[in-house]
């Protein structure tokens, strides 16, 4: 492949504990949670334009081309960095959209760096970082590529070193939308903060599990399915549920258990996203 090509991995994170402190004035909640990445997701290749134009190839239903992550990633940089040169993007999708996996802004996140590198634009993590939260409040995490508490809305990331374990990660089929969640009245909003890092044992709650559980029964279904084996956990405002365990092999005997009749995955915990892994390797 040329220099001005590069194919690159958007991996899928999760929430592995999240508590909501309090509502803002502007109707966003502060949250503390806790990321880790998975080395499972999407792949990218990008292709260098030399006429500004931005494309990407690839068709995602219900989503129109301009309202795309990953394009409207690729023209805000070119915009603020005054880039002349275009690019073309296509995607192997794997990861289930609003899923509470962070697809679109993991997306969001690999076309910032991976157009970094072939724009040679030179740009640090903080700035892409900054640039990336006005796509979304998980962007940042998936640009800095290390597993990492996060507090405000998602954007002060401290690094954190979770055990790297095998996920059954269950996805039930159904879409939560995330402002659903935040706005239901039941949501609990006043956890009070962990003030001691790493997060001390016994904080793995999820503050969003109850109101997704009430509202979505293929949820439920999925956390009781997966419950038998492990603690299941939701992540994000899900809809995906996942557990944790010691070894692939454990991993792969309760999914193959439990896909005989749920949609599912096994992937490992990686506190160093692939994305970067990747990225290393270039340099
Ligand atoms: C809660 C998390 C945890 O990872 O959930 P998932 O989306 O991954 O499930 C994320 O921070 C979500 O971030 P993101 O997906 O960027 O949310 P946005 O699209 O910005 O927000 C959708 C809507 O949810 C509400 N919202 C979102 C985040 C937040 N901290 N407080 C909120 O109240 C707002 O009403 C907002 O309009
Ligand atoms: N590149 C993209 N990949 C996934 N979703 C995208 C993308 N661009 C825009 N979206 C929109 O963002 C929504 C949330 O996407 P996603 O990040 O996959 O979910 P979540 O935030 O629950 O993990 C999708 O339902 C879709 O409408």
């Amino acid at each position: 492949m040329s220099a001005q090509t590069l194919t690159l991995p958007s991996p899928a994170k999760l929430n592995l504990m999240l508590h909501i402190l309090g509502r803002r004035e502007d109707g966003y909640h502060e949250l503390q949670t806790l990321f880790q990445f998975l080395d499972y997701g999407d792949e990218l290749t990008f292709a260098v334009r030399d006429d500004g134009v931005i494309r990407l190839h690839t068709e995602f239903e219900g989503v129109p081309h301009d309202s795309n992550l990953i394009v409207k990633a690729a023209k805000k940089l070119q915009e603020q960095s005054d880039c002349n040169l275009g690019i073309d993007i296509w995607i192997e999708k794997i990861l289930p959209m609003g899923g509470g996996i962070g697809g679109g802004s993991s997306n969001a996140a690999t076309t910032l760096l991976g157009l970094n590198h072939l724009w040679k634009l030179g740009w640090d993590h903080d700035r892409l970082a900054a640039l990336g939260l006005t796509l979304g409040a998980d962007v940042p995490v998936f640009v800095r590529g290390h597993a990492a508490f996060a507090e405000g809305v998602g954007e002060k990331l401290s690094p954190e070193y979770p055990e790297e374990l095998w996920y059954v990660v269950l996805v039930p089929q159904v879409s939560v939308s995330t402002a659903e969640i935040f706005s239901d009245p039941l949501l609990t909003r006043n956890t009070p903060p962990i003030k001691v890092r790493p997060v001390p044992k016994g904080n793995s709650r999820n503050d969003c599990l109850p109101v997704v559980a009430r509202r979505y029964p293929e949820v439920r279904n999925a956390l009781n399915l997966l419950g038998k084996f492990t603690e299941a956990k939701l992540t994000g405002t899900g809809s995906c549920v996942f557990g944790g365990f010691p070894s692939k092999a454990e991993a792969d005997k309760v999914s193959a258990l439990l896909t005989e009749t749920l949609t599912g995955f096994v992937a490992k915990g990686s506190n160093v996203s692939m994305l970067h892994r990747t990225l290393q390797n270039l340099l």
